[in-house]
């Protein structure tokens, strides 16, 4: 092999590369890139299976004047490798190191931010719009994966470029995965494109016979149109993109630079839309991933040699506690099922879908859809849990609203990976929820600190009469889970843990995963001689008035943490409450996450940065209660 990656520091290096010498320029590209996410974890197959095609663009491209729009942006790393950042890869994900997503900022290569999928068609056809009417010039390639392209706004831009002629190349990135094996009537149709022998007879043959079919007529023109179609639908390729007003071209074999570069030129003989279905193999060249794509969708630090994870998993995490309790209840009660958007195993679905396997609903990258769906199957009679990341349910903001308050539907909405997430950084935190569910109306919030509570507000959610939201962390739970005997939570009952008394200086109010570090940061305050009570809210909303308006009360303090933005979330929540009541308030300090976004990093370390560890819930709590104190001396030295 070769050392033509050492060389690569940007595009003009890499485009010195002579021809015949990309394939080896790729080999090592795949070597490096399985080398450093082995450190630093990160999303490995998918990069794998972009090699050739983010080779191909670049060598065919002139970016950034030509414009290269990568959705989700999980599968970009060749892309951050060609254009300059080879050198920072040790940092891919880390706290202060290059993101593992395109970025603005990070590079003028780097158009759209992204993390959510499905937008780059959207975003290719402003461009294009834009480029016309500034008479700019330079290509626009969105690149698109089989999964992204089940997004509902993947449509709605498929709809408009078509309708408008923009002046767009769509690359669908076919690898027939989305994380989990890709699902939906769209999925279907490109199987059938990708393997129909039919459909391989050259496309201009048939289009060329077709329209050698002669014009006569009129009672047999009518006849003739219709065997026209049905030919068409026999034997032209794609279709369904043609009927969009799209090019197609395609099937192009995604690890071979010349048929990627034959094609993109051929994209250049249409003025309108084209479609490139591109298949690629998703894990392509490292065999542990390309037998287990999905374990090696996004993978922590792992060992090269076979693939096993680095970072022995000792504890359960909610997500597994979630499914785990979701399938106990669902054996109890038949009317049970599950909605997921294309997250089964993220979200612990999977575990409930391997006992259940016809009650659960995999509806793609859609959680619109799988909202709304979820009403109709509550209207229908059944129990529906629907579970989507807290970051990906802001995509369903007014089905929530429209679909299930307004009508007060009697459903589940689970949210995992609420709070901070850690390394796939901003697009990705769920630090909003609070915020932007606690002013509907009729919405009953909830977040366990624990396992035994998620297993008490799973419950709670699925015997409330009306619409339950539960949102818990992403990761390990805090202390011990086992499964336990249900128990029904009373809605809007906050838990004293130690109890306000009359010497008390301090009172902390937490909710969900704060509980525990304000509990360890409320026993060293104790221990230390000042008197500190804890309360778990349990609920964000409906808030226990009477239980916060009694610690108002008779404490001269209080400290009130979330892990969540600080703008309208659970803290706002009482202080709207203390101010209605014209309560004369104590003094109240606020922890959460400031006016910014958060970046990535370790959840522990991103937590230790807005004091939402024990630690910094101490340290602030010392800073109300005694200016002079300093936390380090408090905190016990091995215990964190
Ligand atoms: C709105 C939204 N929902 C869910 C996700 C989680 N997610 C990230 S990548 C992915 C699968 C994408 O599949 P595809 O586009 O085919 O890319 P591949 O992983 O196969 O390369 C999913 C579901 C997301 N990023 N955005
Ligand atoms: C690209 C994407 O959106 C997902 O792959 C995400 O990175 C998953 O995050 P978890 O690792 O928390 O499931
Ligand atoms: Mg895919």
């Amino acid at each position: 092999m070769g050392n033509y990656l050492a060389e690569i520091n940007g595009l003009d290096d890499f485009k010195k590369v002579k021809f015949n010498k990309l394939n080896e320029l790729a080999a090592e590209i795949r070597e490096f890139l399985i080398e450093n996410i082995a450190l630093t974890g990160g999303h490995l197959a998918s990069n794998l299976g972009t090699v050739e095609l983010a080779m191909a663009l670049h060598y065919y491209l002139n970016s950034p004047q030509d414009k290269i729009i990568w959705d989700v942006g999980h599968q970009a790393y060749t892309h951050k490798i060609l254009t300059g950042r080879r050198d920072c890869f040790n940092s891919l994900r880390q706290k202060n190191g290059i993101s593992g997503y395109p970025k603005c900022g990070e590079s003028p290569h780097d158009i759209m931010g992204v993390g959510h999928s499905s937008t780059s068609i959207s975003a290719a056809c402003g461009l294009a719009l834009a480029k016309k009417q500034l008479q700019a010039k330079g290509d626009i390639y969105a690149v698109i994966g089989d999964g992204s392209l089940t997004g509902g706004m993947a449509f709605e831009a498929l709809n408009h470029a078509g309708d408008i002629q923009a002046d767009i190349n769509v690359i669908l990135n076919d690898n027939e995965m989305s994380i989990a094996g890709n699902v939906g009537a769209l999925s279907n149709y490109l199987s059938n494109l990708r393997s129909d022998p039919k459909f391989k007879r050259a496309k201009e043959d048939i289009e060329f016979l077709i329209n050698k079919i002669p014009r006569i007529g009129s009672t047999v023109s009518n006849t003739v149109s219709r065997v026209k179609d049905a030919l068409k639908y026999s034997f032209i390729q794609g279709v369904l993109f043609e009927e969009f007003g799209f090019k197609y071209l395609g099937p192009i074999d995604g690890h071979n630079i010349e048929e990627l570069i034959k094609y993109f030129k051929e994209a250049e003989d249409f003025s309108g839309p084209v479609l490139l279905h591109v298949v690629t193999k998703k894990g392509k060249g490292y065999l542990p991933a390309e037998e287990n794509p999905d374990k090696f969708h996004g993978v922590g630090p792992f060992n090269i040699e076979d693939g096993s994870t680095k970072k022995r998993k000792d504890k359960a995490s909610y997500s597994q506690v979630f499914g785990e309790s979701l399938s106990r209840l669902a054996a109890e009660d038949d009317k049970i099922v599950g909605v997921t958007a294309a997250m089964p195993a993220g979200t612990g679905m999977n575990i409930f879908a391997e006992k259940y396997p016809e009650r659960l609903y995999d509806v793609g990258i859609a959680e619109q859809h799988a909202v709304t769906m979820s009403t109709g199957l509550a209207k229908g009679g059944l129990k529906a849990v629907c579970a989507i990341y807290s970051t990906f349910l802001q995509r369903a903001y007014d089905q929530v609203i429209h679909d299930v308050a307004i009508q007060n539907v009697d459903l589940t909405l689970a949210l995992d990976r609420a709070g901070i997430v850690g390394n796939d950084g901003e697009t990705h935190q769920g630090v909003f929820d609070f915020s932007f569910l606690r002013p509907i109306p009729n919405l009953v919030l909830m977040a366990p600190k624990d396992a035994d509570q998620l297993q008490d507000m799973l419950y709670t959610a699925v015997n409330y009469q009306g619409p339950a939201v539960l949102r818990y962390p992403r990761g390990s739970v805090n202390g011990n889970y086992e499964p336990k005997e249900f128990k029904e939570i009373e809605i809007g009952r906050a838990e004293e843990l130690i109890a306000v008394k009359a010497e008390t200086k301090l009172t902390i109010i937490a909710v969900g995963s704060t509980v525990y570090p304000a509990q360890k940061a409320a026993e060293i305050l104790n221990n230390n001689g000042y008197q500190t009570a804890l309360i778990d809210s349990r609920f964000v909303k409906p808030l226990d008035e009477e239980m916060i308006l009694k610690a108002a009360a008779g404490s001269e303090n209080i400290l009130i943490v979330e892990e969540q933005v600080l703008a309208g979330g659970f803290s706002s929540a009482i202080l709207e409450l203390l101010n209605d009541k014209e309560l004369k308030k104590p003094k109240i300090k606020r922890l959460g996450i400031s006016d910014q976004f958060v970046t990535q990093g370790e959840m522990a370390e991103k937590r230790a940065e807005y004091d939402l560890d024990g630690r910094g819930i101490l340290k602030n709590a010392l800073q109300m209660l005694d200016q002079n104190r300093e936390a380090k001396s408090l905190w016990p030295k091995k215990n964190d």
